[in-house]
């Protein structure tokens, strides 16, 4: 399992387009399983990937179970019927996803959290070799982000995610691929990217970095009042006052 991480805009779901094949990159090639990414055609594609990106079309007017059910499409031709087993496949990943209860309720009114999970059965249900999920955890309580990236993690795949939650892709990720601005910084094993000098130079924050408890994988502390100062700064100059008078965290609260 590989995390895409990095700062809004650093280039995560356009690399991850590239990789599906949604856009063609400028420069260098994808190649996929060893091959040339643009040798696959779409319907060979979409049997080795499976993708749950970042917005949900939400125009289909279908129900949980029928969305799921499309993940069997590549597989199928358009004489093929739907089989027992093809219902027990569909029926045991929306299990998976705990939506068995919303199997026929229609996709457009589930909450986002239950929109994402049926996205996730419907990419089960494909039986890819590759899944790739454009922050997956978005919508999802906090049970449900570790349920999810444990399931995903469980299904025996290459999976790749770019995620937010720093420390839950330092929980969940065997490797972590960090970009800045479009250009690779490090990808290596959370405890080599996941450093307070490189959180601090690619994301501008600074933290803490310890161990995990339970798992000894890095676990990061963020520091909250870094940008007092400057929002300080800012305030008096609007105000038209000098920032550097500022005396103390007591005056910048009282602001
Ligand atoms: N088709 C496009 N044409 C031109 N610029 C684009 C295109 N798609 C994305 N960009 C730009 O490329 C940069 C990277 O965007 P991208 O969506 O890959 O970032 P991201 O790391 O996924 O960001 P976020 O964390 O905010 O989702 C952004 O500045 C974006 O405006």
């Amino acid at each position: 399992m590989l995390g895409v991480i990095g700062p809004n805009g650093s280039g995560k779901s356009s690399l991850l387009r590239c990789l599906y094949g949604f856009i063609c990159p400028n420069q260098g090639r994808i190649q996929l399983f060893g091959r040339d990414g643009q040798s696959y055609s779409s319907r060979s594609l979409a049997k080795i990937i499976a993708v749950v990106q970042q917005d949900t079309p939400t125009e289909l007017s279908i129900t949980t179970e029928q969305l799921v059910f499309m993940g069997l499409t590549p597989h199928k031709t358009l004489l093929s019927s739907t089989t027992a087993q093809d219902k027990e496949f569909v029926a045991s990943a929306l299990a998976k996803v705990e939506l068995s209860h919303k199997a026929a309720q229609e996709f457009t009114l589930l909450s986002g959290g239950e929109k994402q999970r049926a996205l996730i059965a419907r990419a089960i249900v494909q039986q890819p070799k590759l899944l790739i999920l454009d922050e997956p955890t978005n919508h999802l309580d906090i049970r449900y982000q570790i349920q999810i990236l444990e399931l995903v993690r469980s299904l025996g795949i290459t999976v790749i995610a770019s995620i937010h939650d720093l420390n839950l892709a330092s929980a969940m990720c065997d490797q972590l691929l960090m970009l800045n601005e479009g250009q690779l910084v490090a990808m290596s094993t959370p405890e080599n990217v996941l450093t307070e000098n490189l959180i601090d130079q690619v994301f501008d924050v600074r933290c803490q970095v310890s161990r995990h408890s339970q798992y000894g994988n890095p676990q990061i502390q963020y520091f909250y009042d870094q940008y007092q100062e400057q929002s300080v700064a800012i305030t008096k100059e609007l105000q038209g006052t000098e920032p550097e008078t500022m005396q103390s965290t007591a005056e910048a609260e009282s602001l």
